[in-house]
Order: structure tokens, then sequence, then C-alpha cells
């Protein structure tokens, strides 16, 4: 079985645990404990694979610190970033943890990237409060473009297809980006593998 880990970041109140609760329990129940740190585990199948997700949601309340980022950061095979679209500053917040995240990750924050991308993907939630809106929705699509992560509007409060479907895209995007980072450990294991056989029995061979 598959271990799949996933973190949830982003601004206090963004949405981050009614969107997974939402994709959990397909439910919205409107308040939601905000002051510990919480992991959710679920057992999905997916291309017939089973996986045992695991789903961080840290507790923001001490504010904006990059601290709280920096243990799921290490820990997580992919993120969801979420800010609310009604609140600006949540988006600003947004866009700092992207920087973060690709920074942590050995990655210039708008530079070439490797051709797989770290999988995470940047969530415009409260898509019900479009009157108060104050993030367009080309906003948040520029700045996944920018960082080449998913990028989804959506309404904990309205919607489950919407979360589901984000989620299984970004489990999928985690399930290669495992594969990938698995298979070029193997090769450069195997290159160097190939190298100490060289080293050792190359110039002999060449004597003989
Ligand atoms: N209208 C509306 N309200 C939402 C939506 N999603 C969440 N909320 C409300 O926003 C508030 C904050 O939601 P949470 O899920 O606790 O936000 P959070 O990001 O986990 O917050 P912290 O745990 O404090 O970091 C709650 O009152 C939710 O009911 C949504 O899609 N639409």
């Amino acid at each position: 079985m598959n271990d799949i880990k996933l973190a949830l970041l982003g601004s206090e109140g963004a949405g981050k645990s009614a969107v997974l609760v939402r994709f959990l329990t397909k439910r919205f129940i409107g308040e939601y404990a905000s002051n510990a740190n919480s992991l959710y585990r679920k057992r999905l199948s997916i291309e017939g694979r089973l996986l045992h997700l695991e789903v961080f949601d840290p507790c923001s309340q001490s504010g904006e610190s990059r601290c709280i980022l920096e243990e799921p950061v290490e820990w997580a095979d992919g993120f969801i970033v979420v800010y609310n679209i009604s609140d600006r500053t949540s988006f600003l917040n947004a866009q700092n943890i992207l920087c973060q995240i690709k920074e942590a990750r050995g990655e210039s924050c708008k530079g070439e990237m490797d051709k797989m991308d770290i999988p995470i993907c940047l969530v415009g939630n409260k898509q019900d409060l479009c009157h108060a809106r104050q993030v367009f929705e080309e906003e948040g699509r520029a700045l996944a473009q920018e960082h080449r992560c998913h990028f989804q509007e959506v309404s904990a409060a309205e919607d489950y297809l919407e979360i589901s479907n984000l989620f299984t895209k970004l489990i999928r995007h985690v399930m290669d980006h495992l594969k990938y980072r698995a298979d070029r450990r193997r090769y450069s294991g195997s290159k160097s593998m190939a190298k100490l056989i060289n080293n050792v029995f190359g110039k002999r061979r060449k004597s003989v």
C-alpha cells in the first residue's frame, strides 16, 4: 500500500479544515477546532491502487509565522495552499507560502524548475462569497501558473465534487512524483554502482 502525505497550508480562517472535512466526510460543519494541529487518515483507492492518505492540518492560530511551515514542508509529499477569495491578505500569504515551499525544497521561487514539479494545488476557497470577492479568479490562476501548480476555486460550504476532484488530481500528481523520484534514485544508484565496478575492474580488464 502506498503512503501519501499531504499538508494544508494557508492563513487562519481561510477554510483549510472546512475543505479537508468536506473531502473526508462530504459535509460542511461550519465551525472547526483550530487550536491544535490535526492529522487525518483515510484509505482510498485510485487507479486500482490502495492508498493510505495522511493529511496534516496545522493549527495557524499563532499567526503567519514561518515556523508553522517548517515541519509540514519537510514531511509532506504534496501541498494544498488555501486562501479566501474575499480576503486579499490571505492571497498574499498564499503567495509567500508557495515561495517558502519552493525555497525549503531547494528550488528558486520563480526560476526554472525540475521536470517534475512539487505537487501543489492552490485553492481559492469561499467562492460562495463572490459578492465580497477581493481576489479575481484570474489572479489565482496567474499565481498558480507562475508557480507551476494546480489551481481551483471552490466553496467548502457548497461543493463536494470539485473538492474531491482537486484532491484526486493532487494525489495522482504525488504518485507520479514519488515514482519519478524513486526512478531517479534507482538510476543514480545504478550509475554510481557502474562507476564503482569500472574503477575496480576497468583498468585490470584493460591490461589483460
Ligand atoms: N461562506 C463560507 N465560509 C466558509 C467556507 N469555508 C470555511 N468557511 C468558514 O470560515 C471559517 C474558518 O474555517 P476553517 O476551516 O476553520 O479555517 P482554517 O483555515 O482551518 O482556520 P484555522 O484552523 O484557524 O487556521 C469557519 O467559520 C467556516 O465555517 C466557505 O467555503 N464559505
